[in-house]
Order: structure tokens, then sequence, then C-alpha cells
């Protein structure tokens, strides 16, 4: 037994997986793409920055399961974005990577086969061609960094990035977060404590070294030079909300404490609506009535949405799957999604002076 084995006692395999590199060139992104994905991050840089007065909305399925459902969920998305662009800035919410509480399927790179095959090298090709589908149809894409090394194979292709409830403490998604390309959402944990998405935001900001891997696939010393667009997301905690007047002065003067910029999004989901989907147009309406009321704090929103209302578990014929519906959290449906996005855009259009950068 040599040294090493003696440190993976517990692991059964070491399955080789195509270097970033490898599969950047089997699924290269394309100039017009690229200046897609830039245009994404340089609107809401500018929306953080206040020199663009729209508001963003991150909104999309729990997670992607189905790569045709997605995108025909993308092309209306695209439309929509182009009908309220005046006054809200709409990001496609696109999880591949799915933090679970306990157990449970981890996401269509995991597991792209929802068969506990587990391959996370199909999974991850297949994800980076759906980013290319969307970049092409010019739609910004956020997504949430869980696994430390997927940001190496997919990190060219997005524009907004989130940090779990779960992992925002964690000390290697602050460093990977510190060496993103994109502005990082931090949500508060699970228990409502927003002092960790603040601790993560001031952390991220800086210079860090850690363990990593180059595009070769090589285990390197990655060094970081900071990212000053960190900011809080609000997703409720402990059973209950966190969207309300007072929880987000509340924020707002924990941020000012820390010496950050007061960049707040409202998740209308997860503890916001108590998990359940048809709450979440309550929530959206008491955070726009907020900012109709002069609060400008409020930068950014969250909506778990599908094409079609609630969920489903994964069944073991996988024909028998609900297009459209999520399996993971349960969603808004899509003629919801609209209604809430045109009312919140009616609503806010002669309160904000819209686009300006
Ligand atoms: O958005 C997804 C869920 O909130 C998260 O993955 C946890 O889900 P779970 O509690 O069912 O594991
Ligand atoms: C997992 C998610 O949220 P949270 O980390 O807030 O539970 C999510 O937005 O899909």
């Amino acid at each position: 037994m040599t040294m090493l084995d003696l440190g993976n006692i517990n692991v059964s395999a070491f399955d080789p997986m195509p270097s970033p590199e490898e599969i950047d060139a089997r699924l290269p992104l394309p100039p017009g793409a690229a200046s897609e994905v830039m245009r994404g991050r340089e609107v809401l840089r500018n929306i953080l920055d206040r020199s663009d007065q729209r508001i963003f909305v991150v909104v999309g399925p729990c997670s992607i399961h189905d790569p045709v459902a997605g995108i025909d969920y993308a092309k209306r998305l695209k439309r929509l974005a182009d009908e309220v662009s005046d006054t809200l800035y709409l990001v496609m919410r696109v999880y591949f990577e799915k933090p679970r509480t306990t157990t449970g399927w981890k996401g269509y790179i995991n597991d792209p086969d929802m068969d506990d095959s587990f391959h996370v090298d199909q999974g991850m090709v297949k994800a980076r061609q759906f980013l290319l589908e969307l970049a092409e149809l010019g739609l910004p894409a956020g997504t949430e960094a869980l696994d430390p090394i997927a940001p190496q194979y997919l990190g060219d292709l997005i524009s907004w990035t989130a940090i779990g409830a779960r992992t925002t403490e964690s000390q290697t998604h602050r460093e990977i977060s510190s060496g993103l390309s994109t502005p990082v959402g931090f949500k508060n944990g699970t228990n409502g404590d927003i002092g960790i998405a603040v601790n993560a935001i001031v952390s991220a900001s800086g210079p860090h070294s850690f363990l990593g891997i180059n595009g070769q696939g090589r285990t390197s010393i990655v060094r970081t030079r900071g990212n000053r667009y960190g900011h809080l997301v609000l997703r409720g905690g402990d059973g209950r909300p966190n969207y309300d007047t007072v929880s987000v002065q509340m924020a707002e003067q924990a941020l000012r404490k820390a010496g950050l910029p007061t960049n707040i999004v409202v998740d209308c989901s997860h503890a916001n609506s108590y998990k359940k989907h048809d709450l979440q147009p309550l929530v959206m309406a008491d955070v726009v009535n907020q900012v109709r009321l002069g609060n400008r704090s409020l930068v950014g929103m969250m909506i778990e949405s599908n094409l079609v209302a609630g969920n489903q578990p994964i069944p073991e014929d996988l024909s028998q799957l609900t297009y459209g519906c999520s399996v993971t959290d349960a969603c808004v449906d899509w003629q919801t999604t609209e209604k809430m996005i045109h009312d919140a855009a009616s609503l806010l259009h002669d309160v904000l002076p819209g686009r300006t950068g």
C-alpha cells in the first residue's frame, strides 16, 4: 500500500476528466457570444455601481435537467427581456449544480442521466453546450458556483454568479469568488444569518491564493485579484422571510457597518416564500413596492420559474417526466412569470430612470 493509497481508503475510483482546455477546444466560445457574456457582466456591474438605474432579475428554473425545455424557456425569456429592457434587466437562472440539504440529485453536471450514473464528464460538456446556445440567444446566464473547479470549465460563459446559503460561509467559496469574472451574489445562511454573507463579501473583495486547477487541469496555486462586485442576496431563513422593510433596513445597516455598498438582491423563493412557489408573486410585489417608496438598495430580484408550475420527483422511467417542470424546488409557471415581470416593469417604469449605462 503506497502513501497515497493510505490517504484514499474511502475512495473507490479516480475517473479522469477532460481538462478545461480540452472541453473548450471542442466547444469554443464564438466572438459574438463572448461579447454577449461581457455585455451582461458590464450591465450588472453598472447596475451595482448605479450608473445604470435598472433593476436586474435572475429568473429561471431551480435546476436545468432537460436542455430542450431549458432552451424553450430561454427563447421565451429572451422575448420577455426585450419587452421590459428599459426598466428590468433579465438574467436567466441556469443552475447545473444543486446543493442539497442532505441527499438528492445534485444537478445536471453531476448526474446528467438522472440515474446515479454520475457521468460528470458528459454533464460538463452538456452544460457548456447549453450555455453556448444561451449566449448565442443573447441572454445572460446566472448560475451557482458550487464545485470549486467547475468555473474553470464554464466561467467564460457566465455573467452572474451566486454563492448559495449552504456555502456562503465556506472559505473555499469565498476564495473562488475573489477570482470569478462576474459579480457575485452571496445568499444569507439557511438560518437567516446575513452576517456570514457580509463577511463573505468582505473576504471575496480581497486577493487570495489557494489550491485549484488551471486550464490544462493541472493542480495549481490559484492567485486572485479580489472581486469588488460581491453583493447580498436575502433568501429568508430559519423558516421565515427576510424581504420585509425592517429586514432590508437591517441588511443595509450591516453592509454600511462593514463599509460595503448597500447592494441587496431579494430571492423571492426559498425561505422567503416558505418554499411555496405560488407565494413568490407576493414577495416580488412587496419588493417592488419598497422600491416605489424610495428604497435604492434593492438592485435585484430572483425568481424560481419554469414552463410548468410546481415540481416533480425524478421517476425511474424518465419518459414519465412532465416537460418543463422542476425536479428540484417548485417553480412558478411561465404565465405567472410573465405577469410578475410585466407588473414589476410597469410599476417601476416611472420610478426608475431606466437604462443609463
Ligand atoms: O434550490 C434548491 C434547493 O433549495 C436546495 O438545493 C436544497 O434543496 P433540498 O433541501 O431539497 O436538498
Ligand atoms: C440552492 C439555492 O438557493 P439557496 O442556496 O438559497 O438554498 C438556489 O437558488 O437554487
